[in-house]
């Protein structure tokens, strides 16, 4: 469904320094796959996500999506992006409703729709609050349900869970993985944890220190749906989270594994 396709990216910083990002990066991502980024600080996580977001242009290589080039955003590769911010002068339903509205949903259809979406993350009942009123995990179901009110067929998620507390990180790890499961869209995950990687994912890409390339791409055979509690106890996942952790120390040097 995804063809990133011998991506490079070399920004050009104000100093006309020119400043390489992204060095090469082929990788095909199957309809319904749930793709995780892992590789270390500044590698060219986000970067790459912005590409195939369309909000960044490669510097050389193309990516196709159902074999349609990218040249720029579309509402069906939803972007889950922390800078996203929520509308603070809009409730959480406003939020919501925001896009159905662009979209030229009638007002009923968007209001059924919106609240459909807000149950779905376990928000019913703050339906009128403002994002100053809300947490921060509070916020982050709000930006997911408002990115799902288009009905797109990729999210682009980049490092969605990063700022929340453990207990809420894992609530909305399940919560997505149910959605996932429910709506099989095709997701590309960035994070910094590996454990929320091996957990959520069919498959692993790690990358290597700036510029960014493709490290290795690791295959997550555990069973679905995947409960946490379970995984946490199954060898094979302590085994897939070790073996990635070492992974992505080399991947640190740059060196080949
Ligand atoms: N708009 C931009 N202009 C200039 N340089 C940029 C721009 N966006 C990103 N970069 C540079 O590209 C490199 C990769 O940044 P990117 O944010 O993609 O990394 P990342 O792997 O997502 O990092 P982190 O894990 O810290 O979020 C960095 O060196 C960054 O400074």
């Amino acid at each position: 469904m995804i063809a990133i396709e011998a991506v490079s990216k070399t920004f050009e910083t104000e100093k006309r320094r020119r400043l390489p990002a992204l060095c090469d990066i082929s990788l095909a991502v199957a309809a319904g796959e749930f793709v995780s980024i892992l590789g270390p600080s500044g590698c060219g996580k986000s970067t790459l996500l912005y590409i195939v977001g369309g909000f960044v242009a490669p510097s050389a290589g193309a990516v196709t999506v159902n074999g349609q080039r990218v040249t720029g955003p579309s509402p069906d590769r939803g972007p889950v992006f922390q800078e996203f911010a929520l509308f603070p002068w809009k409730t959480v339903l406003g939020n919501v409703m925001y896009g159905l509205q662009r979209q030229g949903v009638a007002r009923q259809q968007a209001l059924a729709r919106a609240r459909e979406l807000i149950a779905m993350v376990h928000l019913a009942g703050y339906e009128n609050l403002y994002p100053k009123e809300l947490s921060g995990g509070m916020k982050q179901r709000v930006a997911i349900a408002r990115t799902l009110a288009y009905r797109p067929s990729i999210l682009l998620m980049d490092e969605p869970f990063g700022a929340l507390d453990a207990h809420t990180r894992t609530r909305l790890q399940n919560d997505l993985l149910d959605i996932w499961e429910r709506d099989r869209k095709t997701v590309l995950f960035v994070t910094h944890s590996v454990e929320e990687a091996v957990f959520l994912s069919d498959r692993v890409v790690t990358m290597t220190r700036a510029p960014g390339r493709l490290k290795q791409i690791i295959a997550i055979d555990l069973p679905r749906p995947r409960s946490r509690a379970a995984l946490l106890l199954d060898r094979r996942f302590q085994d897939y989270v070790v073996g990635i952790e070492r992974l992505m120390d080399s991947a640190d040097s740059g060196a080949p594994a």
